[in-house]
């Protein structure tokens, strides 16, 4: 992957695979019913993550939309201060980068699109060096803003480059799967990876807005919307039960993009989520819960060669994590075998490979949360009870490896 250096006239990062049809990926900007009706759509809610004013008196708080049709909302969401502003897209979405380079030109914005690779691809320091390249080409300055228009992957790689530009400028996300609506698109976190793991390099660098547009996921393939429902499930278990009772009374309602029940999913762990990073934005203790099962998932994510889905990786991370608490003598076998049946009901892999403990051990070795030596991992010492626990020895990692191991390669299969 190396990102095209000369930006004009538009600005593509190469080898990135084949785009969806501009059509199909159009009609998600149009609301439908479940009948394929127009909408008659609920009101937007909006969540706010943190509140209060920093010592300069800037607002700190930032508002989290969740709705229907709400694309157009974006150039008020932008502010006034910006006179240009970076829209940063994978090739899959550029039919919908298109729309949006338009509505913010329409709207008196010198508005500049950057391609980037799909998915994992476009976490990569290269292509933070091609955004860069690209805003210092057309003169971005403080006052102009970057929009991020995808999955977390590029929610992820835009912030970092919103984060690293001048040191610092607005970013409006604009989450296209579910797992960027629930997570990725709020709190902050934004990184690119390198060869030795994921997310190892990034900053904090809260977004200035959050407009999810359900009417997004009306295109995501389905294996997708279940990846995001493994973030939705971890909030399920760190914090608010009712989301397990929700998928629990009806898996298949849950993966239905036009249901009530997912949107109360989504609601409900945006809330989680815009709680934690509310009160420890910075990951100094609490927002580790919010690492629940991240540990190994980002070990298997590595070994996978980023070819499993993160939601995923995340699901054998939580069985990993309540396996591990179990035998630890922390949790109860109820909620650690409430783990496998909730998340083998949408469908997300509860089990992998047995011949890769040693490449895996490597990865969790770098897990952020370790200090020096010392691995750490979140486990639940019941429902709705995280803590970061210091792993006495190796060994019972090893151990609790043997629970989710699985020797028929042919069953152990990301979605
Ligand atoms: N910063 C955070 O707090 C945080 C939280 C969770 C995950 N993440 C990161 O997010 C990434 C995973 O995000 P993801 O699961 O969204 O994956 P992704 O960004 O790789 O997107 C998945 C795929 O869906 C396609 N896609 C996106 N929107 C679509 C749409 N509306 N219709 C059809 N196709 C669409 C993309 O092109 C891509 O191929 C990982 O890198 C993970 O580390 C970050
Ligand atoms: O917001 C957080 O904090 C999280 O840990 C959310 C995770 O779902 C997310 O995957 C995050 O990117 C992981 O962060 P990392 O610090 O382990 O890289
Ligand atoms: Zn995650």
């Amino acid at each position: 992957m190396s990102p095209q250096a000369d930006p004009a006239p538009e600005n593509t990062a190469p080898e990135n695979p084949a785009p969806e049809s501009a059509s199909s990926e159009r009609a998600s900007l149009e609301s439908t019913t479940p009948d394929g009706g127009p909408a008659t759509g609920a009101e937007p809610t909006v969540i706010t993550v943190g509140e209060g004013r920093g010592t300069g008196g800037q607002e700190l708080g930032y508002d989290v939309v969740i709705g229907n049709g709400l694309l157009g909302r974006l150039p008020q969401m932008i502010g006034a201060q910006a006179e240009r502003v970076l829209v940063i897209h994978p090739r899959a979405l550029r039919a919908t980068g298109d729309v949006v380079r338009e509505d913010l030109e329409n709207a008196g914005y010198k508005a500049v699109v950057a391609e980037i690779p799909d998915a994992e691809e476009g976490k990569h320091i290269q292509v933070a060096a091609f955004c860069w390249q690209v805003l210092g080409q057309n003169d971005f300055t403080r006052s102009d803003a970057v929009v991020a228009v995808g999955g977390g992957a590029v929610t992820d790689v835009a912030g970092f480059v919103a984060a690293t530009w001048l040191r610092g400028v607005r970013v409006v996300h604009m989450p296209t799967t579910l797992l960027a609506m629930v997570d990725a698109a709020v709190g902050g976190k934004t990184g690119i990876n390198t060869s030795e793991g994921k997310n190892l390099v990034g900053a904090f660098h809260q977004p200035a807005a959050v407009l999810a547009d359900l009417d997004t996921l009306l295109t995501l393939p389905r294996n997708e919307l279940v990846a995001g429902l493994a973030e939705v499930v971890k909030c399920g278990f760190i914090a608010d039960e009712k989301i397990l009772e929700i998928i629990e009374s009806s898996p298949e309602q849950a993966q239905n993009p036009h249901s009530h029940q997912l949107r109360e999913l989504i609601e409900r762990a945006i809330r989680v989520k815009a709680s934690v990073v509310g009160q420890d934005p910075k990951e100094s203790g609490l927002r580790e819960s919010l690492n629940y099962g991240h540990t190994l998932a980002h070990a298997i994510e590595l070994a996978e060669r980023y070819q499993w889905r993160h939601g995923a990786a995340v699901s054998v991370g939580m069985v990993f994590a309540a396996e591990l608490a179990r035998s630890l003598g922390r949790l109860d076998d109820a909620t650690a075998d409430r783990h496998r049946s909730v998340l083998t009901s949408l469908g997300l892999p509860v089990t992998y490979r047995d011949d890769r403990w040693n490449q895996l051990l490597e990865g969790i070795r770098r897990d952020k949360k370790n200090r020096g030596d010392q691995l750490r991992f979140v486990l639940l010492a019941g429902q709705g009870q995280p803590a970061t626990v210091e792993i006495p020895d190796a060994s019972i990692l090893f151990a609790t490896y043997q629970e989710i191991a699985e020797s028929d390669e042919g069953t152990t299969v990301s979605l």
